[in-house]
């Protein structure tokens, strides 16, 4: 899919009409290395190849709104009433997303209200529509310093025009959707309900995934922090590994369709020997599949430190008498249940070890829940509150059907359909992939037969 710029163009509620409270902090504001003027655009692709591949003059190459504030404003401050919402898997960070716009909205713009909805989508629905939380300054001061989301959260799917009568109900005139591909999905599906019934509400999505599957955006709020806690986990296995005989150490990641937690946090801890993604299938038999590797290295080494994806080696699991993917059914927000890879490679690699005199020490750890559940690092607790000053600044300057997010550095508009238009996930030719190859030494591929081999990434 080749975008164009009227693919990243932002729908707007209106005509900006308010001062904004921060209109005097921007009279003299330029763009710089460091910031991007209102009216100036953040370009899609950063290469000169890229760029001279459209032959088009510079207003017309494909290019980001910029986030920020703006001199004028669509709602009038004094009357808004903003709701928030944290919906699907934990993440860290979410409390400080919640108290960077809770800040922003109440200190410089003053509004009205803010409501909490608790229990993701769920709470919008009109059994649980009146259980909301009050949210002030003073309520969320300290919630930053834990993990989860004090608004708590949920999967499931509920009625759009339930959600909007609930909106209508509390009087909201902007919404924040902190949540995945599900929850922006979600937050669409809202935003056309409103337009239908013709009404005057915003809905913003702060995109948040410890997967960082979501596309345009460098790097998910709290990937860091997760993955960071990951590399520990990585490094415990590897040192009880170390010390066993055949010792295999086997850590187990979150990642259902991209491996990016499970590559950054091997070459984190940079003690991985093999990692195993979702983008890059593997053979377990023969010559050069994964089992001769895994023995290979035991002999040479005395052990071996995996570093696996549970979205990995799913179509191993299709064999006749194993759990194959599409048997397993999908949860309440529909995305698809996984099979057991680490049960199938914990048995599979005992078996092959033993049988070929390497009966080996097993050291298996999963961390899924321990690393997405952490307090976000000094990093992202700073990237969480720009993204809540984006994402305030943009409701209030009435956009619409968008998410937030940092590309190239930059902090952008993002038009929701394009945040669920594809998956961002590992490219096996692109740079990130290359360092894990070059600090695991692992072959690029576990001997794939080739009606199985990965299809070439493309981008957007
Ligand atoms: N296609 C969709 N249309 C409307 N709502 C959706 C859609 N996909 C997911 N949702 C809703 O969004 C919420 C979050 O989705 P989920 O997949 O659980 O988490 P995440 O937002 O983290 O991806 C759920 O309540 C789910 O029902
Ligand atoms: O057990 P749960 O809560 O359904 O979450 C598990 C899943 O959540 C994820 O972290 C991603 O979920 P989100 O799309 O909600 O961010 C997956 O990696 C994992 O499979
Ligand atoms: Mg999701």
């Amino acid at each position: 899919m080749t975008l164009q710029l009227d693919d990243l163009r932002v729908r707007r509620l209106g005509e900006c009409r308010y001062d904004s409270p921060l209109s005097e902090m921007l009279t003299t504001k330029q763009t710089s290395p460091h910031y991007v003027a209102e009216g100036d655009r953040v370009l899609l692709e950063d290469t000169v190849s890229m760029l001279a591949g459209h032959d088009l003059p510079p207003e017309q190459v494909p290019s980001f709104e910029a986030a920020g504030p703006r001199r004028k404003v669509y709602f009038d401050p004094s009357s808004v009433t903003a709701g928030i919402l944290t919906c699907g898997g934990l993440c860290p960070g979410l409390n400080n997303v919640i108290r960077g716009l809770v800040q922003e909205l109440a200190v410089h713009y003053k509004v009205k209200r803010i409501v909490g909805f608790r229990n993701g989508l769920r709470g919008l629905t009109a059994e649980y529509r009146d259980d909301t939380v009050e949210l002030t300054p003073e309520h969320v001061r300290d919630i930053h310093n834990a993990g989860g989301t004090i608004l708590g959260s949920s999967r499931g799917n509920q009625d759009p025009d339930e959600m909007v009568d609930s909106l209508v109900e509390h009087g909201i005139d902007v919404l924040f959707v902190i949540g995945g591909d599900g929850g922006m999905r979600a937050a669409t599906c809202l935003s056309k309900a409103i337009e239908a019934r013709g009404l005057d509400i915003a809905v913003l999505g702060v995109p948040k995934t410890i997967d960082n599957d979501l596309p345009f955006t460098d790097q998910s709020f709290g990937f860091q922090s997760a993955f960071a806690s990951a590399m520990d986990f990585i490094s415990s296995v590897s040192v009880e590994a170390a010390a066993s005989p055949n010792g295999v150490g086997l850590v187990k990641l979150m990642g259902r369709h991209s491996g990016f937690i499970a590559a950054y946090a091997a070459l984190a801890a940079n003690g991985a020997d093999i990692v195993l993604i979702p983008e890059i299938p593997f053979a377990l038999d023969g010559p050069d599949g994964l089992l001769a590797y895994v023995e290979h290295h035991v002999r040479e080494k005395g052990f071996v430190v995996i570093v696996l994806a549970e979205g990995a080696g799913q179509d191993l699991l299709d064999e006749p008498g194993l759990p194959g993917r599409d048997g397993l059914g999908t949860d309440a927000s529909g995305n698809v249940k996984l099979g057991r890879i680490d049960d199938l490679l914990k048995q599979r690699i005992t078996d092959h070890l033993t049988a070929v005199g390497l009966a080996p020490t097993m050291r298996y750890i999963d961390p899924s829940y321990s690393i997405r559940s952490v307090v976000a690092n000094a990093y992202d607790s700073v990237y969480c509150l720009r993204l809540a000053h984006a994402a305030a600044h943009a409701a209030m300057a009435g956009r619409t059907e968008i998410a937030v997010a940092r590309w190239r550095r930059r902090f952008v508009h993002v038009p929701l359909s394009l945040m669920t238009s594809r998956r961002n996930r590992v490219d096996p030719d692109g740079d990130l992939w290359m360092s894990v190859l070059e600090t695991t030494c692992q072959p690029a591929e576990f001997g794939v037969p080739r009606e199985r081999r990965r299809t070439p990434a493309g981008f957007c």
